[in-house]
């Protein structure tokens, strides 16, 4: 378990990024830190590896303070991914990917074997291992930025913005990939994005911040969706927008669900709740709420992918312990 007990953190140019932050995130699952530009996500994450040291507070792994530990051996053992992935230009795939085992003083043998292993095991074709990051496309970097994190077999991943930089299709297929291998790896992933569609697609717990650090709502995406805790929070998921404003249209003696955009979003059971719902990006069925989709519902024209944002937030220094 990470713990966040009053956290705060200034800046020496005097911006309190972070005021008097309190959160416990479980171990083994994913939590989402999503807010907008400057509410504190990345500062938040970058103090649970003192990347950012607080000014006031302390965090807590497995009720050990980390300000009690040695910096650089903290960050050895709790894997980070970035956006732009933070490869070294110079290096090859599997150079990248093996890069902090060798400073872990992991065998050269072992650090490639584990390396190539890991290639595999984010879905990269072993034919990359020798190209350099500049001969891979976005979505491959990633992917080796995933391995990269997952190298040292950390119990903790940190991931800031890790897709915002990849086209939405190649961001799809990214998520699906981070929450296959999250079933098999069960890591405890702190994930940082200003996408609410992300979050709610891949958060067990999402934290939505305002700024300063302030938490605007913690919940399952269901909790949050069923019932957003202010007009902030119901403005920043979008409740009365697009694909979640959803209502419910009689056709031909079935009940259909049709978003905000007018796309059929899917038919009701006949027990199911009457009256304007909200669902989540629908990327887990558990986030369809009271919603029972027919088996009409796969058959309905309009089912697409959830919109993704990708628009990419200025952040990643290419660098091996100490990225950005
Ligand atoms: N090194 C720094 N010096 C001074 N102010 C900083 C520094 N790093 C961040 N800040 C400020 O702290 C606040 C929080 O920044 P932070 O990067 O944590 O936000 P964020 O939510 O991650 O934003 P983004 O989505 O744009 O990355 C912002 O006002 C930012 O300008």
């Amino acid at each position: 378990m990470i713990e966040f007990d009053g956290i705060s953190k200034r800046f020496p140019d005097g911006t309190l990024a972070v005021d008097n932050f309190s959160l416990r995130l479980p171990s083994r699952e994913i939590t989402v830190f999503v807010g907008s530009s400057g509410s504190g996500k990345t500062t938040l994450l970058r103090m649970i590896n003192r990347m950012v040291e607080p000014t006031s507070g302390r965090i807590l792994i497995d009720d050990e303070d980390v300000a009690q530990l040695n910096p650089v051996t903290l960050r050895r053992r709790i894997g980070y991914v970035m956006q732009n992935s933070g490869l070294l230009p110079h290096r090859t795939v599997l150079q990248n990917i093996a890069t902090v085992p060798l400073l872990n003083r992991v065998p050269r043998a072992e650090a490639v074997a584990r390396a190539r292993e890991l290639m595999d095991t984010v879905g990269l074709d072993a034919a990359f291992a020798n190209r350099y990051p500049a001969e891979l496309s976005g979505g491959q970097q990633q992917r080796v930025g995933v391995a990269r994190g997952l190298a040292v077999n950390p119990n903790i991943l940190l991931m800031d913005e890790p897709f915002g930089a990849v086209d939405p299709i190649v961001r799809r297929e990214l998520q699906e990939e981070l929450l296959r291998l999250q079933q098999e790896l069960a890591k405890t992933i702190v994930f940082v994005t200003h996408d609410i569609d992300e979050a709610f697609l891949l958060g067990d717990h999402v934290t939505i911040l305002a700024r300063g650090g302030q938490i605007a709502q913690h919940g399952t995406p269901d909790e949050i969706l069923s019932n957003p805790a202010s007009e902030f929070v119901a403005d920043f998921i979008g409740a009365d927008r697009g694909r979640r404003a959803l209502t419910l249209r009689e056709s031909n003696g079935r009940t259909l669900v049709v978003d905000g955009t007018g796309r059929i979003a899917g038919v009701l059971g006949a027990e199911t709740a009457t009256g304007p719902v909200s669902v989540g990006a629908g990327g887990r069925d558990e986030h369809l709420g009271e919603i029972t989709l027919g088996t009409e519902a796969a058959e309905a024209p309009h089912e697409v992918a959830p919109a993704v944002n990708d628009a990419p937030t200025a952040s990643g220094v290419p660098e091996v312990d100490t990225p950005r």
